[in-house]
């Protein structure tokens, strides 16, 4: 069978995501703490009532304990489904009670009620300071902001940033990424065309 066709970008991408995705079991404990410290800050300042965040993958930061300081504030916690590729995630509330099932790719999903966000936390392979992301390459997070406009907060690691991340068109950017070392907020005027 003939190899089917990439785009030299697709290509890009996917070299960077091998790259990066080897490169994930960095974060000491004291780092992911400083990481979710930051990240609740960052969120709290917002007036966004239903927040999206993750459970985590393997080598992921792990948001779990960010998750239960968030629900503690009052704040509604919603964690995604993942349905087949090709469609936007749907998203479901989580509370500290809340069974979760296993999912598509190994990802958990709550056993809650169907929630719409109004602010996402998206978590990443790679990014850069213009505010593009590299994800597992399904689109999910591209297409559930197209859909969803809402507001988006990158969250990850210092060491997951590179210079520039090949952007495509449906490339959605962050406004704002936190890592354990810094809140970046971006300047919209600076983004690619
Ligand atoms: N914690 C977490 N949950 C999430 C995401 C995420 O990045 N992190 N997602 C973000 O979109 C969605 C799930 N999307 C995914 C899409 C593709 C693959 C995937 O192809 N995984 C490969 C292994 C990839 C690797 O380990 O490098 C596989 O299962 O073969 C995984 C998740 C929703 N939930
Ligand atoms: N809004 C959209 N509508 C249609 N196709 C899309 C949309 N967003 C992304 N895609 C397609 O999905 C595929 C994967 O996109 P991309 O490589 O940017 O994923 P990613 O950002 O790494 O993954 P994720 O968003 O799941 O973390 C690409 O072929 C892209 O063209």
């Amino acid at each position: 069978m003939a190899a089917p066709q990439i785009s030299p970008l697709d290509q890009q991408k996917k070299d960077l995501r091998r790259r990066f995705a080897q490169e994930r079991h960095r974060l000491t404990p004291d780092e992911q703490e400083r990481l979710s410290g930051r990240l609740l800050d960052a969120v709290l300042q917002t007036k966004y009532q239903v927040i999206a965040a993750v459970w985590p993958l393997p080598g992921e930061v792990d948001l779990r304990p960010f998750c239960h300081r968030l629900h503690a504030s009052g704040r509604q916690v919603a964690l995604p489904e993942t349905p087949p590729r090709g469609n936007p995630l749907i998203f479901r509330q989580w509370t500290p009670e809340t069974i979760l099932f296993e999912g598509r790719f190994g990802t958990q999903y709550p056993d809650g009620g169907l929630i719409k966000p109004d602010l996402v936390l998206v978590p990443f392979l790679a990014f850069d300071r213009q505010g593009f992301r590299l994800g597992y390459g399904g689109g999910y997070y591209d297409r559930t902001l197209a859909q969803l406009h809402v507001p988006a907060i990158g969250f990850g690691y210092s060491g997951q940033e590179v210079k520039e991340i090949p952007v495509g068109s449906y490339d959605v950017p962050l406004s704002v990424i936190v890592t354990e070392q810094e809140t970046i907020r971006i300047k919209h005027e600076k983004m690619k065309d």
